[in-house]
Order: C-alpha cells, then structure tokens, then sequence
C-alpha cells in the first residue's frame, strides 16, 4: 500500500485489512447455531428449540463471545469511523449489535436477578443472526472485489510486455519477452517507455518520472551511471541500461501495482454509498431516540420503549447496502475485462454517464499508425535519398514513434547498414535531435522550421501533406538536408465510430501533433467537422482544460507519448492499447484490443454500471423508508408492529435482490 495514511481509510478498507473474514465467519456460525437453537426469537418458541435448566446461562456466555468475537471488525470499524468523525455503515452495524448485546446483558440480569421486574426480551437471537450475516456479507463484498482484481490483472498481462535487448557484440537490438530479462542485460528504453528493470544507465541521458514507484510526482535526470528503477516511466531520451535486478521490480509487479491502484481508487458511487450509510446513520439514531422517548410516555415502562429503540437500528443496519456497489463494480469490472476494457480508475465510470465532448488523437487512435514511406527527398547534392534514409534511420532507431517505424521498415527493405547514433533525445511533439559523428542531427516538423525561420520548400511540403502524407525533415547542423513523407491508414472503425458519436449527441473533436493538410484528410474521410493540427503535447493539454473551462466532461482518447498530459487531465482518459506505456499509465481506462469503437462500449458500461448502482441503493437502503418508521411502531395504534425477526428477513431479502440486480449487468452491442 502506498502512502496510505491510517486515519485515511474508511472503516470499510479497515474490514479488509482484518485478516481472515472467511475463518470469523465460519467460527461465528458455529458459536450463533447453539444460540439460535437455546433462545427463543423475540419470545416466540420455535418447534426446534430447546431450552434447559440453566441454558440461558450458555446463551449468554456464547453471546458475549460472539459479540467480541465475530462483532470485533464491525466495532473496530466504528471506532475508525468515529475517529474520522465520519459516522456511516460500521457504525450504524456496531451500534445495532451493541445495544442488542448490551440490552440482552440487561434482560438476563434483570430476569435473573431483579425479581419483582416483569420478564424482560432478550436479543441475543436477533445478535447471532445479525452478526453471522453482516460477516457472510463482507466476506463475499471482498471476494468480489480480490475477483476483480483478478480479472483485471488477466487484462493487464494482454498488454504489450516486451523489452529490447542489445547484443553486447553485434549491437543490433532484439524484442525478448520481459520474462526472459536476466541481470546483466543490456536494454534498451526509448522515451516514453517503461524501465523494464531495476538498472544502471550505460549510455545516453534522459529524465525519468518515478512518481509510479517513490510516489514522487518529479522528473529526476539522469545520465551514465545513475540508478533507474524498474516500472517507472523514461521521458524524453533513449538510454541503454545493464539490468541489475529483476524479480520485484518485473512485470508481474507492475501489473499488480497497476490492478493495485485500480482497486485503491475509490469510486464516487461507493462514496454515494457511504454519504447514504452516514444518512441512514443519523437517522436511525434519531428515529430511534424519539421512538424511544414517546414509546416512554405512551407505555411509561422502559420494556417496550427499549425494543422499539433496538428494532429500529437493527432494521436500519444496511448490510445490504455494503454489497449494493461493490457487487455491481466487480460485477462491471470483470464484463469490461470480457470486452477489452481494462479499467484502472473505476470513478470513470461515474464521470463516463457525462462526457458531451470525446478530444481524440489522429495517429494511432484514428488511424493505424502503421506508416510507410511515400517519398525521399534529397536538397543537397552531397546525400542520396540512401543517405537521408540511413540518417534519419540511425536517429529512428532508438523512437517508439509510429513514424519512427514506418522509417524502419523502408530501412529494413533498403537492408542499409546504419550508422550509430548517440545522444537520441525526443523533442515533444516536433521530432528528435541526436549526434551522428559529432554532427548534430534534427528530424522536426515543417511548423517547427516555420517558427524558427528555417529555410524549406513550402510548395512541396503543401503538395506532400495534401496527400495526407507526415513530412519529417533531416538537418544536419541546423541545415535541412532532406526530407522524408510518410502515409497512414485509417482505421476500418474509424468512422462509424465517429458517427455512433453524433448519434449520441457527444461532439469528437481531433487533435494532432500531425500537420494542418494530413489531419484535414483524416477530419473529412471519418466525419469530424472540429480538428486542431501542429499541437505540441501541452497545447493538447490546454485544450482539455479549454473545454473543461466551457463546462464540458471531456473524454480523451490517445495513444502516445504527446497524449500522456492530456490522458490525465481530461475527465475520463482512454489510452490505446498499443500505445505507449507512458499513456497507458496516465489513462483510466485501456482500449485493450486498440479498437475505438470500443470506448462506445465502454460508455454503454459506464451508464448501466451507474444505473444499477443507483437501483441497488434504493434496493439495500431505500427500503428503510417504510422500513424504519413501521419498526418505530408508528402503525402500531393499528395494530402494526415490526419485529426484528421480520426486518431481519427484510434485510436478507434486499441483500439477495441486491446481489441478483447485480448480475443482471450488461453492456449494450
Ligand atoms: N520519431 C519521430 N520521427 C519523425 N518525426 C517525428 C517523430 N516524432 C515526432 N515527429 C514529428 O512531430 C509531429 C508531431 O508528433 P506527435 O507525436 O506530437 O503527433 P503525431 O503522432 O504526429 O500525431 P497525433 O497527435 O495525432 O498522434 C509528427 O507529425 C512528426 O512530424
Ligand atoms: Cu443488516
Ligand atoms: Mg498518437
């Protein structure tokens, strides 16, 4: 657990953190059988019950037990609660079992010895069933939400999870499966990757956001020498890393700290729950005072008054309220699992039902990001068009860049050898810059030589991206020397995504760091009327916030290394699953089969998720409504009584309803 402050949890959290629910239930069913057998329910003998001489003494003894005992985690979390000064369901529970225990402990002594009293009703019935029941309760709510847990981490392991080795003689790089890492390994990480492992940087400077793993939110530099960590994300430089530990810090670490941080999310709907816990709280407490005192001055004896009081918080303890949420959001995480939909920050789901405006990136989101090379171009005479490939090839190498690929490939058709490269660092959101013997190298974009006054051929350019094609441009020492374009497919879903949006009435809008004239082709042919091109990474970002500012729940959907701010800012950030690891950690939510249309299915999850969580509070708390004022005895003159017998039944019943209404969640196809 990470930085968790103890006062911090909830009363519920602290159940978790109770140890064995199953082991206190089962012992506790053992102690409330003999309990339920030797003491009559609210008077009444039942044909299986037996009494003896002296049986009243063992049902007290067991009682006290069982209170202590199987009602420690429910006292407890009060006592958390209380000190939190926020009442809600461990309290109202703890109340309802103290005072039937403690009423119970008055009844036996007055029976016994207070002769002249009339008998007096224990409780310790109602106590057993209650307590045997709210741990059953908790027990299964905390095997669904582990459940989940499960499923998620299932998701998670789907996601890419491979590092690129170097061969310490030959030099070329390899992708091995992130379980074959051993010590001593050479990898290498480009920007916007995860450290594989734990290591030491060999080449190359860079600067790496350990905020995953220390919990501090700040860019450490780093360069040769230095220690990185594994799991933490690598910002904008290629470096080379011989691998100093693995285990702890290896994959499946990473994956648990990622279903870790899901599950630590606390979703605004289970704080709903708890708002309605600390309600229900208060008014059962006064409820039950003020029956109390009038069934004083009606009766003018303290018996009747007294079972009132203990029937109305007994009724009003909300075990089914415990389930109400968390059965609905296992229940949904593990169908959005099912559909490809991995879900790290479940309070996505609430913000989801409201997103009017979806801000979505061109490359890899909309289209494949599986470039190839439409043409090379020479400007000086002393490089061929092999030579500008070759170049720029050796700076590709060490990017993640979609364009970087596309490159790659055309270098691996041309089978050129390409020089090396060091010193690779990303420029956000206009290329990369490097040093090839000693020269000092830039890939950039036209707007970038636009800003810095640098000389290039705007007819061309204005030609190429009007096919829609990427132009990138190679300087050597500020001189552009080259330039290579590079065309895209969009993606078959592309624009019947697009649509299903309008139909919805939610507005998409692009924005890409890609130019005016190729995010204008992708714009028309998939349907989007609003688009922004040349956005460096925190114009994306100050975009998200310029909607958020016009009152919108804004929705991002991206995929790379510029779309990592904006993923976190947005209301609801949805990160490809092929995209970078940089935006998959800044996302809430993973498209894991990379496919948009599936975030239409993540929003029909989103509402009927919202939907059954709203149902199964009224299922599990709402019936207090009626439930509360009749155990008060406001139907009494009539002849209406509730009993605690009944409202026990009544609370099974709304946990069963809660727990089938649960099941009943789907997503709409
Ligand atoms: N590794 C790279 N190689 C070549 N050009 C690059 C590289 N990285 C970035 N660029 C240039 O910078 C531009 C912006 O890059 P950025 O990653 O911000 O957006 P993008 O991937 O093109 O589009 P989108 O924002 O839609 O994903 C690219 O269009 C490209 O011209
Ligand atoms: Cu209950
Ligand atoms: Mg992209």
């Amino acid at each position: 657990m990470k930085g968790m402050d103890h006062e911090e949890m909830s009363g519920m959290e602290h159940m978790a953190h109770m140890g064995n629910l199953k082991q206190k239930f089962l012992v506790s069913l053992l102690l409330a059988i003999p309990i339920i057998l030797l003491s009559p329910m609210m008077g009444l003998e039942l044909p299986f019950q037996i009494t003896f001489k002296g049986s009243d003494w063992l049902v007290l003894l067991l009682g006290t037990i069982l209170f202590f005992y199987g009602g420690k985690p429910f006292l407890s979390g009060a006592k958390m609660e209380l000190k939190a000064h926020s009442p809600a369901m461990m309290t109202l529970i703890a109340l309802g079992i103290s005072v039937s225990y403690f009423y119970s402990v008055y009844a036996f002594i007055s029976n016994h010895f207070l002769p002249n009293q009339p008998h007096v009703m224990d409780f310790f019935w109602e106590l057993a069933t209650l307590i045997v029941i709210m741990l059953l309760g908790h027990w299964i709510e905390m095997r669904a939400i582990s459940n989940a847990g499960d499923a998620l981490k299932k998701m998670a392991e789907l996601l890419p999870n491979e590092a690129t080795i170097i061969d310490s003689t030959s030099l070329k790089t390899k992708q091995i499966p992130l379980s074959e890492v051993a010590i001593g390994d050479l990898l290498q990480v480009k920007a916007g990757e995860k450290i594989p492992a734990d290591g030491i940087v060999e080449a190359g400077t860079t600067s790496i956001n350990e905020a995953m793993v220390t919990g501090e939110a700040k860019s450490v530099k780093k360069q040769v020498k230095d220690k990185v960590i594994g799991g933490s994300v690598n910002g904008e430089g290629t470096i080379t890393i011989s691998v100093t530990g693995t285990g702890e810090s290896g994959y499946l670490a990473q994956v648990m700290a990622l279903v870790g941080s899901a599950k630590e999310e606390k979703s605004a709907v289970e704080s709903l729950s708890d708002r309605v816990a600390k309600w229900l709280f208060y008014v059962a407490l006064s409820v039950g005072i003020l029956a109390f005192v009038s069934w004083l001055f009606i009766t003018k004896e303290i018996n009747t008054p007294l079972e009132r009081m203990v029937t109305v918080l007994v009724i009003a303890c909300p075990h089914a309220l415990g389930l109400a949420v968390p059965l609905v959001t296992a229940r949904s995480t593990s169908l959005g699992a099912k559909n490809g939909l991995l879900i790290r920050n479940k309070n996505a789901l609430e913000s989801a039902k409201k997103v009017d405006v979806i801000l979505m990136d061109k490359t890899g989101t909309l289209t494949e990001g599986d470039f190839s090379v439409t043409a090379i171009e020479s400007f000086k005479s002393d490089y061929s068009r092999l030579d500008i490939l070759k170049i720029a090839g050796a700076l590709e190498q060490k990017s993640s860049h979609p364009l970087a690929t596309g490159i790659l490939k055309r270098v691996e058709e041309e089978k050129v050898k390409l020089p090396t490269a060091s010193e690779v660092q990303a420029i956000p959101g206009v290329g990369l810059s490097g040093t090839i013997n000693h020269q000092n190298i830039k890939i950039v974009t036209a707007s970038y030589l636009m800003k810095q006054k640098g000389a290039f051929d705007q007819e061309q350019f204005n030609q190429l991206a009007g096919e829609g094609n990427s132009v990138s441009y190679l300087m050597i020492e500020e001189t552009v020397i080259g330039l290579i374009a590079q065309g895209d497919k969009i993606k078959e879903n592309a624009s019947q995504f697009i649509k299903e949006l309008l139909d919805r009435g939610i507005q998409p809008v692009m924005l890409t760091g890609d130019n005016q004239a190729a995010a204008k082709i992708v714009a028309d042919k998939v349907g989007i009327q609003t688009f922004y091109a040349n956005l460096l990474p925190e114009e994306k970002e100050k975009m998200v916030a310029r909607y958020q500012q016009k009152e919108k729940t804004v929705m991002m959907l991206g995929d790379g290394v510029n779309d990592a701010p904006s993923l976190a800012k947005a209301d609801v950030g949805i990160a490809i699953g092929a995209g970078t690891d940089i935006a998959i950690d800044s996302a809430d939510v993973i498209l894991v089969k990379s496919d948009p249309l599936d975030t239409l299915h993540f929003l029909s999850l989103a509402k009927n998720t919202t939907r059954k969580m709203i149902e199964n509070l009224w299922w599990g708390a709402g019936y207090n409504i009626i439930a509360i004022p009749l155990a008060a005895g406001i139907l009494a003159p009539i002849g209406v009584v509730l009993s605690p017998a009944v409202g026990s039944v009544l609370m099974s019943l709304s946990t069963v309803v809660v727990a089938f209404n649960a099941l009943l969640l789907k997503i709409d196809h």
